[in-house]
């Protein structure tokens, strides 16, 4: 189970991600809230950008990112280096983002999933291990 998390979403992941941060708070995990805090207009680069550095530098163990589609969080967080952002819209697809590919960012499509949906991608991503092996060598071969 990770203890230290980092959250980031635009307006259309605001509701979902206030949901995932209630539901963290209350298990005791450590959360940093990177924005957006409103669903007014905004750009999801602004809060995905220094998540996934915080991320990458390792202040923060794993980065859950919520936005209309998922894309466009999830686009911008896979530009960085350290980053293996996977785009989970149900929880099978979250399991096997972390089992199989050691996925250190969970996106979202907040407009897309139900709360509940929501709880149990998140719960699936918690709880997964990496299974090393053929899927480590494949990640191996991912860098450019
Ligand atoms: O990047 C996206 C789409 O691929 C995100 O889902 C955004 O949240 C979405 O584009 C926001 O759309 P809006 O019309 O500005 O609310």
């Amino acid at each position: 189970m990770f203890k230290s998390i980092a959250l980031a979403a635009d307006h259309a992941g605001f509701h979902i991600k206030e949901v995932i941060k209630n539901y963290l708070n209350q298990k005791g995990i450590k959360v940093k809230d990177f924005g957006t805090y409103s669903e007014e207009s905004s750009d999801y680069a602004d809060f995905a950008h220094p998540m996934a550095s915080a991320v990458e530098n390792k202040e923060y163990e794993i980065g859950i990112s919520v936005c209309g589609s998922g894309n466009g969080i999830n686009m911008t967080t896979n530009k960085h280096q350290g980053i293996r952002a996977a785009l989970c819209w149900n929880s099978e697809i979250s399991e096997l983002a972390r089992s199989h590919n050691d996925a250190n960012i969970c996106s979202i499509p907040g407009r897309y999933v139900s709360e509940e949906e929501a709880i149990n991608i998140v719960d699936k991503f918690l709880n997964t291990d990496f299974e090393g092996g053929r899927h480590q060598r494949r990640i191996d071969k991912i860098p450019l």
